[in-house]
């Protein structure tokens, strides 16, 4: 079993995309899937449709008011959701005490083994959201586009990787960095090649040689409920997830 955090602190970068297609292409698979949406915006429930928002949702996970099993609903994809609440923003002031950074793992403790793998999509902050995402992870996976300020960011990330490596979460690791939303007009290669370089000065980590191409048919897919696949099985996007996906399950990445 996997655990898998989405994770960049920079917004729009692709990490409720990638939880979506890693959540719904792993469940294509066979494997049995939970998404956790842990950012307060709750794009990851929204994509995934058939989302009842009646019911507990992560917000009373997190504060210990409903049990896992309280929370998980079963999507038309084949995977679970556990969704996300607004009132999540809130969870920096209210999850103050001693153990913060735990509760997540605490949590799903007891769901976690019906699983093999386990999607979390974290806000773009590098608070106590995410944080308990990276204590209850196995792996950390780290979307970015192109550009300086994509990049720059990528050196507080891995700080803050470090620190719950060392304070909440020894097992932790960076299992690898996707490029996402690229041009597909423009020299791809030319721009993989600035985007390793300029990453190389802030980390040591494992890159994916599969890239995500922009194509409009994932704001559609998400306008729609649906996920990519479903939306557009044959678009660009969807083949360069599925590639990912392979790249992902190999753990080939370099
Ligand atoms: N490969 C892609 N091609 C085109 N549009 C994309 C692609 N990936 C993501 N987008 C779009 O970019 C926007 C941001 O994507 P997404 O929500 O996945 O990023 P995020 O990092 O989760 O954002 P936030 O930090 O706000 O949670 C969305 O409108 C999404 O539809």
């Amino acid at each position: 079993m996997r655990i898998v955090a989405v994770a960049n602190q920079k917004g729009g970068v692709g990490k409720t995309t990638t939880s979506q297609a890693l959540t719904a292409g792993l469940a294509d698979k066979g494997y049995k899937v939970l998404g956790i949406d842990l950012d307060p915006q709750g794009n990851l429930s929204s994509a995934c449709g058939s989302v009842n928002y009646n019911v507990p949702t992560i917000y009373e996970l997190m504060k210990r008011e409903v049990t896992a099993e309280e929370t998980i609903q079963h999507m038309n994809g084949g995977y679970d959701i556990i969704p996300s609440n607004i009132m999540l923003a809130g969870a920096e002031q209210e999850l103050s005490q001693t153990g913060k950074e735990h509760r997540l793992k605490e949590a799903i403790a007891a769901v976690s083994d019906n699983y093999d793998y386990i999607i979390v999509d974290t806000p773009p902050s590098l608070g106590v959201l995410t944080v308990n995402a990276f204590t209850a992870a196995s792996d950390i996976l780290i979307p970015t586009t192109a550009g300086i300020f994509a990049t720059t960011g990528i050196n507080q990330l891995n700080e803050t990787v470090k620190s719950v490596q060392k304070y909440c979460n020894p097992n932790v690791k960076i299992t690898g960095i996707l490029f996402t939303r690229f041009n597909p007009r423009a020299n791809i290669s030319k721009q993989i090649k600035e985007l390793t370089e300029q990453l190389s000065q802030y980390i040591s980590a494992p890159i994916y040689k599969t890239y995500i191409r922009s194509a409009v048919a994932v704001e559609e897919a998400q306008a729609n409920r649906v996920d990519i696949f479903d939306y557009a099985e044959k678009s660009t996007v969807s083949e360069d997830y599925k590639a990912f996906i392979e790249e992902f399950l190999k753990g080939e990445q370099e």
